[in-house]
């Protein structure tokens, strides 16, 4: 068994490279440490899926990319961050200064979110809202914007598009709005798109279009995307690569087919067998369930393995004395359990 060797310096198709990340929530019970010693990195074109259950860190991850989570002294964050900017140098966000972070959102960086109607402005028109972002970000003319705005609306499939630049947000469906959020997006073309469950909110034949049309966006514009999600169906249709979390720590993380055909974490496994066959196929909405037992408490983690307590191959002696290393198991598989070997029959 080797430790996880350390990692090169960010390759030429690196889009983002997150390393080390640490981000505790400050609350009056305690630290609440939400991501730990995370890293991870995402290349050109290629879409990473963030898979676990409630509570696990994706989207205080996503957030912290961004510098969204709360500021200090409620949350702190630390390790680095460091995203391509568009003169090809990789920027440090979590050392750049506040004004300059405005400028990488929606710009190097853009998020869309599962319930469109939170981040969509109900009082505004959808072409003023995409056009406000592209003035803000390339500063262009209202009327150059507005017909910019137009053509995302066409690009992600919105019919009559220069008509429907003046409906407000409640005037369109979910999956419209969905739409208008991806055009919002991608307006000023960026080289990150952080998708937090966007699909969960729709309905089953809605939510396959929605992710034939990233797909699609994907393709074209070579974007590096962010997928969280609950749904391994949708993981299995859209991935790339998988980062499984628990507790905030990366416990997996492998291609999409290793890790489905062979994941060597017993989280991992528990999380496959939850999901109904049939679901794979239907993109099915439910979340992930079926583990037994439930999340510890981050206040009170139990000793060694975070998943310890909830695991069918719990070994005490083994489990229980230290936090496994990640390690990587098999070339590109990182795995956090001290037993994949003794579990997979694989030679350590
Ligand atoms: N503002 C906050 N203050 C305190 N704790 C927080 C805050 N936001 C998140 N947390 C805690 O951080 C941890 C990680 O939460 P996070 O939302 O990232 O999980 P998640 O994996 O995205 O879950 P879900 O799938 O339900 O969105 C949880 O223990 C959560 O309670």
């Amino acid at each position: 068994m080797t430790q996880a060797p350390a990692r090169p310096a960010a390759g030429e198709d690196d889009v983002l490279e997150v390393r080390g990340l640490n981000i505790s929530f400050h609350t009056p019970a305690g630290e609440i440490p939400a991501v730990r010693d995370v890293s991870f990195r995402v290349r050109r074109g290629e879409t990473l899926a963030l898979v676990g259950e409630s509570g696990s860190g994706k989207s205080v991850t996503s957030l912290g990319i961004l510098r969204l989570t709360p500021k200090p002294p409620f949350c702190s964050i630390s390790g680095q961050v460091l995203l391509r900017g568009r003169d090809g140098t990789m920027r440090d966000l979590v050392a750049l200064p506040e004004a300059e972070m405005r400028g990488v959102r929606g710009r190097d960086a853009a998020m869309i979110f599962q319930e469109p109607m939170t981040s969509l402005n109900p009082v505004h028109r959808v072409g003023d809202q995409i056009a406000e972002s592209i003035r803000f970000h390339e500063g262009l003319s209202r009327r150059a914007a507005l017909g910019k705005a137009a053509d995302l609306l066409d690009l992600v499939g919105i019919p009559d598009a220069r008509r429907r630049l003046g409906a407000f947000p409640h005037e369109m469906s979910g999956g419209m709005r969905q739409r208008v959020m991806i055009a919002m997006a991608l307006a000023c073309e960026p080289r990150l798109l952080i998708a937090d469950e966007p699909t969960t909110a729709l309905d089953v034949t809605i939510q396959a279009q929605i992710l034939d049309l990233l797909r699609r966006l994907q393709e074209r514009t070579r974007m590096a995307v962010i997928f969280i999600t609950h749904n391994l169906g949708v993981v299995a249709e859209i991935a790339d690569r998988v980062m499984v979390m628990y507790t905030g720590r990366v416990v997996e993380q492998a291609a999409v087919r290793p890790l489905f055909r062979a994941p060597l974490m017993p989280y991992t496994r528990g999380l496959l067998r939850s999901v109904p066959r049939l679901d794979f196929a239907g993109l099915g909405r439910e979340k992930l369930a079926a583990i037994p037992g439930t999340v510890p408490d981050p206040l009170e983690p139990p000793p060694g393995c975070s998943f310890g307590p909830r695991c069918g191959a719990f070994l005490p002696g083994s489990c229980d004395t230290a936090i496994p290393p990640l390690q990587e198991a098999l070339p590109g598989h990182q795995v956090r359990c001290v037993r994949w070997s003794a579990l997979t029959g694989e030679a350590a």
